[in-house]
């Protein structure tokens, strides 16, 4: 079986200049298209199989990188930006037209990625950025449809680019997020004891405020 990850991994993962500058992501729209200047390299660079984060036609992942909310800008037509789900962790301001996100913004101060935008480095005109260097939320590719006596040949072929699978984000990222919770007084505990949502742990520092009020 011929495994597709997305475009811009299947023929292997192409490393970075190391010298990436920045620059300007542009939406699949034929004319007005929306652009989105980002100053900088992007950061933690990985295939994403969730549900939530846009993929090209034909991909079973999407490629996704963070880069500081501060270098992140919108230069043309962002009259055609819409949040696609105002209530996600991860508001992603999508082109109206063509469906292409072009950045996720996390708005909640006490989240462990506050301060970091999502964007699809795919969408660069510029080549050099970081290259993905894992996949996450692999098994949830089957939420998309994927079947799971698939999940054999695609992890497989996960590792073969050497994109190690998770089944949530990678440890050091993991790592970061109990850090962040310990820092913040709360507990993985007492969220995996009634999880209301598939990825507690990003949503934990969103509820705890609620769960500590005065009775
Ligand atoms: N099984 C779910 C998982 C969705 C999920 O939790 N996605 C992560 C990672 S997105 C980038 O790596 C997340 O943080 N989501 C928050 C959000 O999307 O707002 C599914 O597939 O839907
Ligand atoms: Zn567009
Ligand atoms: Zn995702």
């Amino acid at each position: 079986m011929t495994v597709h990850i997305h475009r811009s991994v299947d023929n292997g993962v192409k490393q970075g200049s190391g010298s990436f500058a920045g620059g300007t992501l542009v939406c699949k729209c034929a004319d007005k298209q929306v652009k989105v200047g980002v100053k900088g390299d992007v950061a933690h660079n990985h295939a994403c199989g969730c549900t939530k984060c846009w993929k090209p036609s034909g991909a079973i992942f999407s490629v996704v990188a963070v880069v500081p909310r501060e270098n992140v800008t919108v230069l043309e037509n962002g009259d055609k930006l819409q949040i696609v789900d105002a209530a996600a962790v991860i508001q992603r301001h999508a082109c109206k037209a063509c469906g292409t996100h072009m950045y996720g913004r996390i708005e909640n101060k006490g989240h462990p990625f506050y301060g970091l935008d999502f964007i699809h480095p795919e969408l660069f005109q510029e080549s050099g950025s970081a290259a993905p260097e894992f996949a996450a939320f692999v098994s949830s590719v089957i939420e998309s449809g994927v079947k799971p006596a698939d999940m054999a040949a695609i992890r497989s072929r996960l590792k073969e680019l050497g994109l190690e699978p998770y089944d949530c984000l990678s440890p050091p990222l993991m790592d970061a997020i109990a850090t962040h919770l310990v820092k913040a007084g709360g507990s993985l505990k007492r969220k995996l004891a009634a999880p209301e949502s598939s990825f507690p742990f990003l949503e934990s520092p969103v509820t705890m405020p609620k769960a500590r009020a005065p009775m």
